[in-house]
Formats: structure tokens, C-alpha cells, sequence
């Protein structure tokens, strides 16, 4: 049912419901008056009740986390509605926008990540997109931190064999993985969470950051005293390389072959990104081979990853299945940041983050 249930206590105030429980025809004319609102997912409770208790906007919402709402469903749902809040799971692109026909002003996407939305055919229908940046950094890089350490010092591996027989006596060079003391960290992609990584790893004394991306970005740079160096070098010098570029049309696959085989046969591949700018089949090639020494995934393509997967048969793959900002903090900020772009966005205020198109 299309409610809002801060707008409905407002006017029960003003005009209380009838001693039926059914709404008088004042308060069904001032509450379908309110702009309308598709949510995809059950978000978090804090954005919920931002949304609800506006009282600006009368939501919809696909009341499952656990299965994502299917097309022919959301196709319906979104026609005649002036926004939509969704997750990374919901492709935004033509079809979809022109299912929605031409009320929808406002997208608001829970996540940094934006390639699921077309941005082209947003901009062509003046469509404004807010996103949530900034609100994810820590829980992001906390994430991407323990992955790395999982994988470079063989953690699951390890406690598999703890638990399965395998621990026998002490032996020398048993599970013996790389750290990060002296070592040099490569950050592809230096954004607010590349930094907040290398801010993490440097009281493990690494002893190099290094970092590519389209351009230097020396301000961000000199906050971890980090050197500017091209994709290539970067392949050819890092003993961690941490993925943290977004996925787009110039990115996608860039770990390749071509990049694997540049890199040493002890380093560790990280990516905390997207799935998409990775060559799967390559990096299982290199893991296999030895190319590199391990990789560690929270993102994949597809999404989940096959169980019958060949990066799963893999000792030294460690696959997570995307959860890197999966804390309740961030989680419920994310939400509420989504919650209050959109309902600027109606307003027609700029909004707390919005993408420039
Ligand atoms: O894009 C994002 O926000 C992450 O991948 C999920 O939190």
C-alpha cells in the first residue's frame, strides 16, 4: 500500500481517521497528493524511517533483502513514480527508465558503486542520481585490510587444516605466507578509500606506497606519502596490489593477463572494487600457475559466484561474497544518506551527494 506513515500521523492530526479505521476522503486526497517512491530492497531501518517520517513522500517498497525484486515486478512498480531509491543490484538503464515514464525525477542509489545505472540515458531524461560515498571509507578499507591479511598470511587455509587433521607437528616453512614489513602496496585507483587502506597498512611498516589511476592525484597522494607510478610499474613493484577503482568502460577487465604476468610470483592481487575490471579467467590462470601468489575477492562476476566456480578449487583464492561495507553502521548510514538524497532531490535541493552528470 502507497503510505507514509509520518504523513499519515500528521493528518490524522489534522483530519483523524474515521472511527472505522477508514481514511476520510481529505486525507486520501492530501496523502496521494505526495510524490511516490519505489524502494527496491528493504534497506536499513534508519532509512526507512527517514523516508517514512518525512512526511514528503508516500513509499512502495520490495519488502525482501533476500531476494532482490525481479524485472517484470519492478518494471510495474516503478511506472508513474517520481523516485526510486535503489541498491546495486537493480540495472538502471533505458527500459527501466522508460517503464517509469517521465515523473521520475529523482534516483537515489544506496551504494558508491555506480555501474548498474545508465548514466547516459539518466542525464538525457534530466534525471538527478545521489549516491552514498564517504559513509562507506572505513567499513571499506577495515574490510579490505583483514582480506589481504587473510590471504597473504593463508588464514583460511590455515584453520581449515587445524580443523580437519591437518595440523601435525611443527614444520618450518608450513603455511608460510608474506608480510607487509618492508613490503610495497600498490593502490590502483586513488580515491578516499585507497587512502583510507594505506592509512591502515602503514603502522604494519610497509615501507612503499605506490599508486596509478587517470591522473596524479597529489593531494590525496601526500596524505600517505604515496609515489605516482604507471600501471605497468605498478604490476611490475607491488608486493600487495589493492584494487580501488571504480568499474567502467575503461576499466573493465584492465587485470589481465597482461597485468598478472608483470607482477611477482610472491605478490598478493586485492580487490574490494568491482568484479568487472577483473579477467577472471586470467587470474585463475596466474593463481594457478603461480603467476602471483594469492588473490583475495569480496567481488566477483557473476554475482554470487557458482559454487562449482574454478576460483573456488583454488588454496590460495580467498572469495568473500561482497561485503565490504557490510557493517550495521555503515550499513544504516548508507541508508539514511540514500533516504535524504532523494527526498532533496524531490525538493529540487542539491543533494548531500550527488553524482555530476
Ligand atoms: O558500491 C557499493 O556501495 C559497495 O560495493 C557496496 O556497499
Amino acid at each position: 500500500m502507497w503510505c507514509s506513515r509520518m504523513a499519515l500521523r500528521r493528518l490524522q492530526r489534522i483530519t483523524p481517521l474515521n472511527v472505522t479505521g477508514v481514511l476520510t476522503s481529505n486525507v486520501r486526497r492530501e496523502m496521494s497528493s505526495l510524490p511516490r517512491v519505489y524502494v527496491t530492497r528493504q534497506i536499513p531501518p534508519e532509512g526507512l524511517k527517514t523516508l517514512r517520517e518525512s512526511g514528503q513522500v508516500q513509499c512502495q517498497l520490495w519488502d525482501s533483502d533476500d531476494v532482490p525484486v525481479p524485472r517484470q515486478e519492478l518494471l510495474q512498480r516503478v511506472k508513474g513514480v517520481d523516485a526510486l531509491l535503489c541498491v546495486l543490484t537493480e540495472k538502471i538503464d533505458a527500459e527501466l527508465l522508460d517503464a517509469a515514464g517521465p515523473n521520475l525525477k529523482v534516483l537515489s542509489t544506496m551504494s558508491v558503486g555506480f555501474d548498474h545505472l545508465s548514466l547516459e540515458e539518466l542525464k538525457k531524461r534530466g534525471i538527478r542520481v545521489g549516491y552514498t560515498p564517504d559513509v562507506l571509507t572505513d567499513s571499506v578499507a577495515e574490510l579490505t585490510v583483514a582480506l589481504l591479511l587473510t590471504t597473504s598470511r593463508r588464514l583460511v587455509e590455515a584453520t581449515h587444516e587445524a580443523k580437519t587433521g591437518g595440523w601435525g607437528t611443527w614444520r618450518t616453512l608450513w603455511l608460510c605466507g608474506y608480510e607487509l614489513a618492508n613490503s610495497t602496496v600498490g593502490i590502483f585507483g586513488l580515491g578516499r578509500i585507497g587512502v583510507a587502506i594505506a592509512e591502515r597498512l602503514a603502522p604494519f611498516k610497509v615501507k612503499k606506497f605506490i599508486y596509478t589511476d587517470v591522473a596524479p592525484r597529489p593531494e590525496l597522494a601526500s596524505l600517505i606519502n604515496a609515489e605516482y607510478v604507471s600501471f605497468d610499474e605498478m604490476a611490475k613493484r607491488s608486493d600487495f596490489l589493492a584494487v580501488c577503482c571504480a568499474l567502467t568502460p575503461e576499466t573493465k577487465e584492465i587485470c589481465n593477463k597482461d597485468l598478472f604476468s608483470k607482477m611477482k610470483n610472491t605478490s598478493i592481487f586485492i580487490n574490494t572494487s568491482r568484479g568487472g575490471v577483473v579477467n577472471q579467467d586470467d587470474l585463475y590462470e596466474a593463481l594457478s600457475t603461480g603467476q602471483i601468489a594469492g588473490a583475495g575477492l569480496d567481488v566477483t562476476v557473476p554475482e554470487p559466484l557458482p559454487t562449482n566456480h574454478p576460483l573456488f578449487t583454488l588454496k590460495n583464492c580467498v572469495i568473500l561474497p561482497h561485503i565490504a561495507s557490510a557493517s550495521f553502521t555503515t550499513r544504516n548510514a548508507m541508508s539514511v544518506l540514500a533516504a535524504n538524497n532523494l527526498l532533496l532531490g524531490l525538493r529540487g535541493e542539491p543533494m548531500i551527494k550527488e553524482l555530476k552528470l
